[in-house]
């Protein structure tokens, strides 16, 4: 299916907005135009992909064109992905600190951060996901808590959390830059065989 000209992004997060707009604009010029719609898009239940997946449709009913929504999930190894897709209740209940004690009888403090881009090019196509992952750890808060979990997780290969790098570092190793990178790739493919 041939990339539209204009997709619409719909989140009810602005920090998700502002990453995705600033990893959009560092790469090559787009085939198309992003719009972002502010939706407050259910949270829903199951395995990672299918909740992106609906989260999609639901979002293309909405809006009635193409669409791009994402889901992120902070998994835990010793919990054997857990919260996973949950993190937004865990966060909002226990906050960091008792994130981290969630995992105080675990030596494995290992963890990874998922973001799955879910696109669709419009209410009766089935959409397609992009999973993108970063590896990393969960520590003692450290840095401004601006956004979410960011304090809490320290990506591999590095010594400062999310919220510790500057934007344009987190943007280029993120879960979410990983994500939308391959989102990027097909759109920029299927314009490519169109034009
Ligand atoms: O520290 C963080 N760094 C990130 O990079 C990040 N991305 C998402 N989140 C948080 O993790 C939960 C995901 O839930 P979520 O995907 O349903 O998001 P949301 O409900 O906020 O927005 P949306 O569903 O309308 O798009 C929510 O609590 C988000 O605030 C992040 N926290
Ligand atoms: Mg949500």
């Amino acid at each position: 299916m041939a990339t539209p000209k204009k997709i619409y992004f719909a989140t009810g997060n602005k920090k998700k907005l502002e990453e995705v707009t600033a990893i959009l604009q560092s790469g090559a010029p787009l085939p198309f135009v992003m719009e972002a719609v502010k939706l407050d898009l259910p949270e829903l239940q199951g395995e990672p992909e299918e909740i992106s997946k609906e989260k999609c449709r639901i979002a293309a009913k909405l809006v009635g064109g193409a669409v791009m929504v994402e889901d992120t999930s902070l998994c835990f190894n010793a919990l054997k992905g857990l919260p996973g897709p949950y993190i937004k209740w865990f966060l909002e209940k226990l906050g960091h600190d008792g994130l981290n004690k969630m995992l105080a009888g675990f030596d494995d403090k290992t963890a990874y951060a998922q973001c799955i881009f879910a696109y669709t090019t419009g209410p009766e196509v089935e959409p397609i996901v992009f999973v993108g992952r970063t590896p990393g750890r969960i520590v003692a808060a450290r840095g401004p808590p601006d956004f979410g979990w960011d304090p809490i997780f320290e990506p591999e290969g590095f010594e400062t959390t999310y919220a510790e790098m500057d934007k344009e570092t987190k943007n280029k190793i993120s879960h979410r830059y990983r994500s939308l990178d391959l989102l990027r790739s097909h759109l920029q493919h299927h314009s490519e065989k169109s034009s």
